[in-house]
């Protein structure tokens, strides 16, 4: 297996000023036990609620922490002991931060990388070409960073992280604060280096769509333990989790009648919510609307993974 994590555990010691002199020592167990294994060429998501401990877990798998316990290998390497030999294998994305430089132009972080990873000439042209065109970076390269703008900026850290060929990628919410035609660029071109190239990609988002569309799996964490490895289907199926669908008709209506697929949630003058599955498609309930009411408009709201979590919780205390 490319990635194992066996039984891995990390505790922050954390003081807490509580008084003039008094000082409150606390631990927080941030990962708490947690083992899975990724093959070499998935795509996994990795999903939970604030604080959950999605980012203590890459960054125990970029080598930056030590776990507390357990076994962590990836690519057959230790990466807190061996963080300088594993940073040539893997290439790492953190949405809300960037590694570019801040007042230098684009190109100029790209060639420092060059040289930083010590990339043979002819594999950083052939990269940096790639990512170029794929993630249509050409007019940027000269611009500072600073003055690009989010998407822009996100596109130009994902290139980063792929000039020296990784086999695996870490992204920590890629699609943060992105607009919807940025979120379909980074997601297109995560598609194709996962199957062009057989990239192995690991991602942190809050956005069930972004799994939706690129990972075959995905694994949920919560209080530091992993509550569910598996499809997004049946994750939906596990929390019992509802897409909203809001139709905006020509005119005040009864609500609508949709049999079995669905059911009104609300009604707001023309405007109707209907919920329905989230693991089915919303095609056929918008043909049977379409067909029998005067549409408008529509869209479709996704679950957040909060609400799915908790419902999966819901669930299970009652069973
Ligand atoms: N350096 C640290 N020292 C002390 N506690 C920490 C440290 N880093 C993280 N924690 C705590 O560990 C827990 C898990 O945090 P982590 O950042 O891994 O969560 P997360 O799932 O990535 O959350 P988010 O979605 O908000 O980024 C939280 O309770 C957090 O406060």
């Amino acid at each position: 297996m490319f990635i194992e994590v066996d039984g891995v555990e990390k505790v922050f010691d954390v003081r807490r000023k509580t008084g003039f002199l008094k000082r409150e020592r606390r631990q927080v167990r941030a990962v708490d036990s947690i083992s899975f294994t990724v093959a070499r060429g998935e795509m996994v998501g990795y999903i939970g609620p604030n604080g959950a401990g999605k980012s203590t877990t890459i960054k125990m798998l970029t080598g930056i922490l030590t776990p507390s316990g357990g076994r962590l290998r990836v690519a057959g390497i230790d990466p807190s002991r061996e963080r300088r030999r594993l940073a040539h294998r893997i290439g790492v994305v953190f949405g809300q931060r960037t590694t570019l430089w801040w007042d230098l132009p684009l190109i100029d972080s790209y060639k420092l990388m060059h040289r930083m990873y010590r990339i043979p000439d002819a594999r950083y042209r052939e990269n940096l070409d790639r990512c170029v065109e794929l993630l249509e970076l050409g007019g940027l390269l000269e611009v500072p960073v600073r003055q690009l703008s989010l998407g822009q900026r996100m596109r130009g850290d994902i290139a980063a992280a792929l000039l020296h060929d990784p086999e695996v990628l870490y992204l920590d919410e890629p699609t943060i604060g992105l607009d919807v035609i940025s979120k379909a660029k980074v997601r297109g071109f995560l598609r194709e280096l996962n199957t062009d190239r057989g990239t192995t990609v690991l991602l942190t988002t809050h956005d069930l769509q972004d799994i939706e569309q690129l990972c075959s799996r995905v694994m949920v964490i919560d209080h530091g333990r992993m509550v569910y490895d598996g499809a997004l289907a049946g994750l939906h199926e596990a929390g019992g989790s509802e897409r909203i669908l809001v139709v905006d008709l020509e005119r005040e209506l009864a609500p609508i009648e949709a049999g079995e697929a669905a059911r009104v949630v609300k009604v707001e003058g023309p405007r109707q919510w209907l919920a329905f599955p989230a693991g089915e498609s919303a095609a056929g309930l918008v043909a049977r609307i379409a067909a029998e009411y005067p549409l408008v408009d529509l869209s479709v709201r996704e679950p957040d993974i909060e609400a799915v979590i908790a419902r999966m919780y819901a669930d299970k205390a009652t069973a």
